[in-house]
């Protein structure tokens, strides 16, 4: 009987070459501003450094050479503080500046702070939506109705898929697809996302979960609309009948296990977990917004990784990491706060034992 661990925190050592690499960043949050602390004081928060820390990190991933395919910027690339600040587009041109050094491809995800900042109109047309990068395949009707980049719809999702190898797929979640950040508040979303953060969060103050059943209902989170989620289901539908492997990308964190406060979680977390558990492919999510990171192997055997953030490391440390694609597993290479992790793929036979239970 094969022994093999379905998960392993370690060296390195594996014998074959990789597939391929990617690297993996999150919350940067750049200000130019002296430190602060994150709102309970208790993690200080290092603005001004982040963008050094982003700069080393693309010397690094530079180094790596043709194996790194692309990077994943998984999302609050620039802090809100620069909205009070009227720093906004400033700080994100700074940001981007770096990351056009990277002689590698960067996908970009929204987070929170991208909303702070900036209209999801403002979003679609900025350097921050690559869905250019996006794979075109046929997917059905529920893939229908998604605007593609330059086309700017109130009620539009920024979600996409796409293939860097044969059998490999990745897709990218909008984690604010209902939210009450980014959306004019004339649209449906909105409304229907004040209603219902409202119906779960009493508190005069939205982002605060004080006595809350369910604490993630803050408005600092968001979720997924039926939409997206049809949309995902597709996607996944496609990967299984081409036997892909699947890494899915989302700002917010889907597992409760995979975040240590139950409070950055995905509002609607266990729909996405529920369409991700209906198909085989999905190997890993990956996320950030938790800037102390986390991990957990679900009951259905999906690795849920998520990344500690670059704005809570302090000098003389760092917080990014590259990702070897093996075809049995995926190697975290970390780098600072972030340790090596070795995430077995599990075995198409227990994946499907899993979902008859
Ligand atoms: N209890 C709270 C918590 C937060 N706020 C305010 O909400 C805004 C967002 O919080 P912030 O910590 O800046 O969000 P991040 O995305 O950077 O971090 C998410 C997790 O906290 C990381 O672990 C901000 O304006 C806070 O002041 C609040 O009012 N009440």
């Amino acid at each position: 009987m094969d022994e093999t661990p379905t998960w392993t925190t370690g060296t390195l050592t594996g014998n074959s070459e990789p597939c391929f690499s990617f690297g993996v960043i999150a919350d940067i949050q750049y200000a130019d501003l002296e430190d602060g602390y994150n709102f309970w004081g208790s993690r200080r928060r290092y603005y001004r450094h982040s963008l050094h820390l982003l700069q080393s990190a693309v010397e690094e991933w530079n180094k790596e050479g043709n194996l790194l395919e692309f990077v994943l910027q998984l999302g609050d690339i620039i802090d809100g503080f620069n909205a009070q600040h009227k720093t906004s587009k400033n700080a994100l041109g700074r940001v981007m500046k770096e990351f056009k050094k990277l002689r590698a491809p960067v996908h970009h995800i929204w987070g929170n702070h991208e909303l702070y900042n900036f209209t999801r109109d403002y979003l679609t047309q900025s350097e921050l939506n690559t869905k250019s990068l996006e794979d075109h395949i046929f997917l059905g009707s529920a893939a229908k109705g998604q605007d593609s980049p330059g086309d700017a719809t109130a009620e539009h999702y920024y979600a996409y898929h796409f293939s860097p190898v044969t059998k490999f797929r990745f897709i990218l979640l909008d984690a604010y697809d209902l939210s009450v950040l980014g959306r004019d508040k004339s649209t449906q979303k909105y409304q229907d996302s004040l209603k219902l953060l409202k119906e779960k969060n009493p508190n005069e103050n939205l982002n605060s979960p004080t006595g809350l059943a369910e604490p993630h209902f803050v408005e600092f989170n968001g979720g997924f609309s039926q939409a997206q989620l049809d949309w995902f289901n597709e996607v996944l539908t496609f990967s299984d009948r081409n036997e892909e492997k699947v890494v899915v990308v989302g700002h917010i964190p889907i597992h409760p296990d995979s975040t240590d406060d139950s409070v950055c979680l995905a509002w609607n977390y266990k729909d996405a977990l529920s369409v991700i558990h209906s198909h085989q492919c999905v190997v890993c999510f990956l996320a950030g917004h938790l800037h102390d990171g986390g991990y957990c192997l679900d009951s259905h055997g999906v690795h849920h990784l998520t990344l500690e953030g670059i704005v809570e490391t302090p000098p003389g440390s760092h917080a990014f990491g590259t990702i070897h694609v093996y075809d049995n597993k995926l190697v975290l290479m970390g780098r600072g706060r972030i340790p090596d992790k070795v995430m077995y793929y599990t075995k198409y036979e227990d994946k499907c034992k899993y979902n008859c239970l």
